[in-house]
């Protein structure tokens, strides 16, 4: 007998999202009439300008906010909540400062009564594939930033999510650490297969990343494009040099700096990428 079929898991659907915030006099709308849809194990990146609201979104998503109107699904269900289908990673450590490494790892699963040698083998192996082996028994203080990330990111993914949503990560990280927490990422996304929401003022890292690029509008946030990102995976560093990333580059530098009327002139993407390279003074750049 053939083994049940499971549906992929992770699907998101939102359609006419609105957020509005604060009270009284001070209340104003921060996410206008917001609809998208990801499938499920899709790496979707926001980008947009400071304050137009990517945080509240990630938060409506999480469960934290509820909307004013509009709907939130998860594989068909309507968001309610926060739950740990739904795992949140910061900029900033959340991890418990008493507790070790290990223990950190396996607090949800404690929480939720998995049994001890479970939870151990589990954790170890989480560490395992975030490069942590042997730092178990360390303290978060004893460990780097971009250690302690992977930390985070392992104590998110052993509740296995469907769906891991990631607000500015590895902003707060030195280039060269990012950069190696960019490919640890990717790496794990390719052997756990989980829909990811990912917020990032970096161009380069939401271009290397993502499957789709959501790039927003300034406040109240709104889709101002949804870019299907042309790019082979798996992918190194040599990405960032090519025509066809440098193009997409222009195209959401123009967009987060002008908004929607600014790219007509801009060309759009052939599939063979035939776009003339961007001056090298424009290779990097963080909104
Ligand atoms: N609880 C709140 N009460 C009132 N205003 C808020 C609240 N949370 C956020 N805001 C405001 O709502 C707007 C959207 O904030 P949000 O943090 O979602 O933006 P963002 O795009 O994530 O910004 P950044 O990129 O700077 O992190 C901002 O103008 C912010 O000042």
């Amino acid at each position: 007998m053939s083994a049940p079929h499971t549906p992929p898991q992770g699907r998101i659907d939102i359609e006419g999202l609105h957020i509005e915030l604060g009270h009284g006099q001070d209340r104003f709308e921060a996410l206008h009439d917001v609809g998208f849809s990801v499938a499920p194990g899709e790496f979707v990146c926001l980008l947009g300008p400071s304050g137009c609201g990517k945080s509240t979104l990630l938060g409506a998503l999480a469960g934290h906010l509820s909307p004013t109107r509009g709907s939130l699904r998860l594989d068909g269900q309507t968001l309610n909540g926060p739950a740990p289908e739904r795992g949140l990673v910061f900029q900033q450590h959340t991890l418990f400062p008493w507790l070790r490494v290990i223990d950190n790892v396996a607090y949800g699963l404690k929480m939720q009564g998995v049994p001890h040698d479970e939870r151990r083998t589990r954790a170890h192996q989480l560490l395992d594939s975030v490069g942590l082996a042997g730092f178990e028994r360390h303290y978060p203080s004893q460990l780097s930033g971009g250690m302690q990330q992977r930390v985070e990111i392992a104590r998110v993914l052993i509740n296995r999510p469907r769906v891991l949503l990631m607000d500015e990560p590895f902003g707060a990280l030195d280039a060269l650490t990012r950069v190696k927490m960019q490919q640890l990422l990717l790496d794990l996304w390719a052997r756990v297969p989980t829909t990811v929401i990912f917020i990032t003022h970096d161009i380069d890292e939401a271009l290397f990343l993502a499957d789709r690029l959501l790039v927003m509008s300034a406040r109240p946030g709104r889709i101002l494009e949804d870019i299907t990102l042309p790019f082979a995976r798996p992918r190194d560093a040599e990405l960032l040099t090519q025509p066809e990333f440098v193009a997409l580059k222009r195209r959401c530098l123009a967009l987060l700096h002008h908004g929607a009327g600014s790219v007509q002139s801009l060309p759009r993407l052939s599939p063979l990428g035939a776009v003339p390279p961007a001056p090298a003074a424009a290779a990097r750049f963080a909104v």
